[in-house]
């Protein structure tokens, strides 16, 4: 097989500005802000449809029977989901709010692929525990990184927007914005989100008064309650909420995540005893309008000469590109600079303050390709990332091939009906064993695509986006790789 590497063309990334699809909302959703006018483009008018005809059919995650109005909650919250243009729950958002709104309140596990809409489940939940007239903290939301803590609130502020809610985001050196508090001081912010090493620290020195909390959220609760050191973290924070007289944590216990690896799921049970579940079968953990690809390359090195031939590609939309190491990204990043391409890393070596600069900046959609760890794997959604990168395939901590982190990073893109496209680099025996084990576990083809040749890289992937393309009966070239032998 011909293969892109050391001789391939040095010649500056072709020009894509005039592409379809550039500047555009991504195909399968609108852009957050258009999603509110009325249908003002043909564009526009197809992607309402093409959302709706996936909320109206049964087999997909984002299929519902009812009406955000069927559901239970104030009409505060319902101002606030018209407002975001949230027309029709999600199926998780069916099942999950009934269970979540019940009296006396239970505690819940939650289980939806990603980018279903867990976080406005568990949002409205918060929202709807709080007293509004009660100056304290009454709900505090954990998430593993800075930028999922930050996104999160956001929604939280959005959605609250028609109700008084006060909030703070703890995270670590958090500017003061005018929403956001320095987590140093003193808060009886009614909903918290953060970190649970900053939160645990605050209620530690009591500057989180948590004695009035109705529910507790930990979002990605596999990763935050894998061992380690979040785990103690959320741990600490949920043994000093108020406890009933058999030493029961008395608020409502609400675990989220698109994965529950089996180990995970039994110990999930004892931090949230009694929990209705909502779970997902094993065939169903994949999103299926994510197209999966990989592309061989010569070796190691030669994946920056292929990325940085991809660049016109991954910058028609947006795109995330994951690596191992925070060296790594750097030195990705170095490399495609030096070629003048716009890109920009981002993983947790960076300050605070450079990280909230650089999520914000690809969020505005002023850069177009972030290079990362799996800080970014998780929870993060910017609805304009249609494309994803495996530079490195995920390993867990042994070093084995991790189908979970795979899930999570390839979720990035494919938010809420989009489509999307996933590309896995592989260039050794050992890389390419890594993605076949994860193709196996998911159960979801991972088709080869060719790299001698641009313009048939460039139409395979903007088929795909643009759904003329079902992939898994496309023909597309499924021969093996030259790693395989
Ligand atoms: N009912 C709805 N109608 C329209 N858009 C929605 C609805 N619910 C959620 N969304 C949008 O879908 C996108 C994905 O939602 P969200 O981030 O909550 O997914 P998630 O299930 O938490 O994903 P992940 O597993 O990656 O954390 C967001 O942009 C959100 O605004």
């Amino acid at each position: 097989m011909a293969q892109l590497g050391s001789a391939m063309p040095t010649a500056p990334p072709r020009n894509v500005q005039g592409l379809e699809g550039r500047n555009k909302p991504v195909p399968g959703r609108q852009d957050t802000e258009d999603r509110g006018s009325l249908v003002s483009t043909l564009q526009n008018y197809e992607v309402q449809v093409t959302l709706a005809d996936q909320q109206a059919d049964p087999n997909s995650p984002l299929y519902s029977i009812k009406k955000f109005q069927d559901l239970g909650l104030a009409p505060e919250l319902l101002q606030g989901l018209t407002m975001m243009n949230f027309f029709k729950p999600s199926k998780v958002q069916e099942r999950a709010l009934p269970l979540l709104l019940q009296n006396p309140p239970r505690n819940l596990i939650g289980q939806s692929q990603s980018g279903t809409g867990k976080t406005a489940a568990f949002t409205l939940a918060m929202l709807s525990r709080v007293d509004f007239a009660k100056d304290a903290t009454q709900a505090i939301c954990l998430a593993p990184t800075r930028e999922l803590a930050r996104q999160i609130l956001d929604v939280v502020v959005t959605m609250g927007k028609f109700t008084p809610v006060t909030t703070i985001c703890a995270v670590p050196e958090m500017a003061q914005d005018g929403r956001m508090h320095a987590p140093s001081a003193p808060t009886r912010a009614q909903i918290v989100v953060g970190t649970p090493g900053t939160v645990a620290n605050m209620v530690r020195n009591r500057k989180i008064d948590v004695s009035n909390v109705q529910i507790f959220v930990l979002d990605e609760a596999d990763n935050m309650l894998d061992a380690g050191a979040l785990n103690d973290q959320c741990l600490e924070v949920k043994n000093r909420l108020p406890q009933d007289a058999n030493s029961r944590t008395r608020a409502q216990i609400v675990l989220f995540s698109a994965t529950f690896p089996d180990e995970v799921r039994r110990y999930a049970n004892n931090i949230a005893p009694g929990a209705n579940k909502i779970e997902l079968k094993k065939e169903e953990l994949s999103v299926a309008n994510i197209a999966q690809f990989y592309m061989d390359c010569k070796d190691a090195d030669s994946r920056n000469d292929i990325l940085a031939e991809l660049y016109g590609i991954l910058t028609v939309g947006q795109s995330i590109v994951f690596c191992d190491t925070r060296s790594t990204a750097d030195s990705i990043a170095n490399r495609m600079k030096e070629d003048y391409h716009k890109v920009a890393a981002l993983h947790g070596a960076k300050d605070a303050n450079e990280r909230d600069a650089l999520i914000d900046s690809f969020r505005d959609g002023k850069t177009k390709v972030l290079i990362t760890t799996n800080v970014m794997a998780r929870g993060i959604d910017i609805p304009q990332v249609n494309m994803i990168v495996n530079y490195d395939m995920p390993k867990d901590a042994s070093g084995r091939p991790d189908a979970e982190t795979y899930l999570h990073r390839i979720g990035r893109t494919g938010r809420f009906g989009a489509k999307g496209v996933a590309i896995n680099f592989v260039h050794d025996l050992k890389s390419w064993n890594e993605m076949r084990e994860i193709e196996r576990r998911l159960d979801r083809p991972i088709i080869r695509v060719e790299t001698d040749d641009i313009d048939l890289m460039e139409k395979t992937f903007n088929d795909v986006l643009k759904k003329k393309v079902n992939v898994q009966s496309s023909g597309v070239n499924q021969e093996v790789s030259t790693h395989a032998k």
